[in-house]
């Protein structure tokens, strides 16, 4: 069952290869907990169906499993391809044009008008994740762009093209994307992906629309830009979570600084309780093998120790041949490095905010009590859900138990680490409370007779306010 797989979580995109009931209900028992919904593909009408199909599946099996809506932002994309993929190589000249056509050897249709404006002689452009290489031979500045080929293969329809050489005047929410928006809130997602973010205003602006609209919608500030390395802490401290987006980042800045990057952004996103999800190319050769690489195992393991929240799925399971057996194996390689290796990912730095020292305080302490009491399980009576990123960030080896009246947050607290929610709804005595609490989780098989529980909560418990209050007590 869910309950004992991974505490890192798994996030994976589902597509043509897993939008289906059956393939979808076995990637959730092999422990995948979100689902990503990639608006950069597909039609409105393909995703409800896949929004459905995965709150069907939770309401048949009782599972939580969260939806991440991802914009796409201000992203270049050549159009289609003929025949779905033309060859190109080295020394080829070909016209990249502002006017929709499908692509072949002469002609490539760019969805960014502003190109032929935008470039000059001689900058280097790259097409689908930095996989082939053009240079800008000439432009007319207005719709056409005439481009050699440096490093060629087989390009395909919707690639993505990256000018990290070239100054692009793009909106952050684009007119695509607040349709798109408009549908993810209509439907109530739990995260909403802002790709491309530049600066803090970029996820403050989202969180005006998503609040204006009545939603409770939480924002992943995807992060692929240089721009947004220059302002990650501004970043960090407004947004709800953050998304390590290495497809784009590797190629808008140079590849070999995206590990050390990646490192820094999730320290900083654990000091102050955001999640981080660590994306792209995690098991990329199981697109097409039933086995990862070696180095993607060790990936996926260092993203784990590195301290993230999640690791994702993309083509791997969106179009891939395995999507069930890369979440086995994404689970297996995670489980394994929790087990094992627990005390080298300990470490997060804590940092108290001064608007929450005393909360903050209370739920620190209870991740030490629960060290030092061999604690199996931590628990935290929650609406906002605020206590739980909290301790959970602190990544304690006891489990954390959220016991909410929140239904939206049973569903968005899936992303963060290591932490189980349960639907709770009666606030009587704090005693009654905590007796019923640890009956369910001993009900449940998450704790034993005689293990230590150290409970969180708020009192006067009919004030629901902050966490202001630790219980140790016995199961
Ligand atoms: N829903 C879908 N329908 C068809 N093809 C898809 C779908 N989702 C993904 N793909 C294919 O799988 C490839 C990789 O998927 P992925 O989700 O990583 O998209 P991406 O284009 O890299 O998007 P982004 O840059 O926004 O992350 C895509 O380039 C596309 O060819
Ligand atoms: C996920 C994504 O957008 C990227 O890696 O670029
Ligand atoms: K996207
Ligand atoms: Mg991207």
């Amino acid at each position: 069952m869910n309950e004992l797989h991974n505490r890192t979580k798994i996030v994976a995109t589902l597509g043509p290869a897993s939008a289906k009931k059956e393939v979808l209900l076995q990637m959730i028992k092999a422990g995948l907990n979100v689902c990503r919904i990639n608006f950069s593909h597909g039609k409105h009408e393909e995703h409800l169906q896949t929004i459905n199909l995965i709150r069907e599946i939770n309401l048949e099996n009782n599972f939580n499993v969260g939806i991440l809506a991802d914009l796409q932002g201000p992203k270049i994309r050549i159009g289609d391809m003929e025949n779905n993929g033309v060859a190109f190589a080295a020394g080829d000249i070909v016209n990249i044009i502002t006017t929709p056509k499908v692509g072949d050897k002469e002609s490539i249709y760019i969805t960014y008008t502003a190109f032929p404006k935008d470039v000059n002689p001689g900058e280097i452009f790259l097409l689908d994740d930095g996989k082939m290489q053009m240079r800008v031979l000439d432009t007319n500045k207005t719709d056409t762009v005439k481009a050699e080929v440096i490093y060629g293969g087989i390009l395909s329809s919707k690639k993505g093209v990256n000018l990290p050489f070239t100054k692009t005047s793009t909106p952050s929410l684009t007119e695509k994307d607040r349709e798109d928006l408009e549908f993810a809130l209509k439907h109530n997602i739990d995260w909403i992906g802002l790709s491309f973010v530049r600066e803090a205003k970029d996820i403050i602006d989202l969180k005006k629309i998503i609040a204006k609209s009545g939603s409770t919608a939480k924002v992943v500030a995807k992060i692929e830009k240089p721009e947004a390395i220059d302002n990650i802490d501004s970043i960090i401290d407004v947004t709800d979570g953050v998304m390590v987006a290495r497809g784009d980042l590797g190629v808008e800045m140079p590849m070999e600084e995206v590990p050390l990057l990646q490192k820094q952004i999730v320290r900083k996103c654990n000091a102050l309780a955001k999640p981080v999800i660590i994306a792209t190319q995690m098991m990329d050769s199981m697109v097409a093998n039933p086995r990862p690489t070696r180095a993607e195992a060790n990936d996926v393991a260092n993203s784990v120790l590195d301290g993230a929240d999640a690791v994702m799925l993309s083509n791997e399971t969106s179009v891939g041949l395995y999507p069930v057996i890369v979440i086995e194996a994404m689970s297996s390689i995670v489980r394994n490095i929790e087990n094992g290796m627990y005390p080298y990912y300990n470490d997060s730095q804590i940092e108290e905010h001064p608007e929450t020292f005393l909360a903050d305080s209370v739920c620190n302490s209870a991740v030490y009590l629960a060290e030092k009491t061999s604690a199996k399980a931590i628990v935290a009576m929650t609406f906002s859900g605020y206590s739980a990123y909290q301790i959970a960030s602190q990544r304690p080896k006891a489990r954390t138990f959220v016991f909410t009246g929140n239904r939206d947050l049973m569903n968005s607290i899936s992303l963060v680490w290591g932490v189980k929610a349960f639907y709770y709804d009666k606030f009587e005595t704090t005693d009654q409370t905590i007796k019923e609490v640890n009956n369910i989780l001993k009900e449940n098989g998450f704790v034993q007779e005689g293990e230590v529980i150290i409970n969180t909560f708020s009192t006067p418990i009919a004030e629901k306010g902050r966490t202001n209050t630790i219980k140790v007590s016995v199961a």
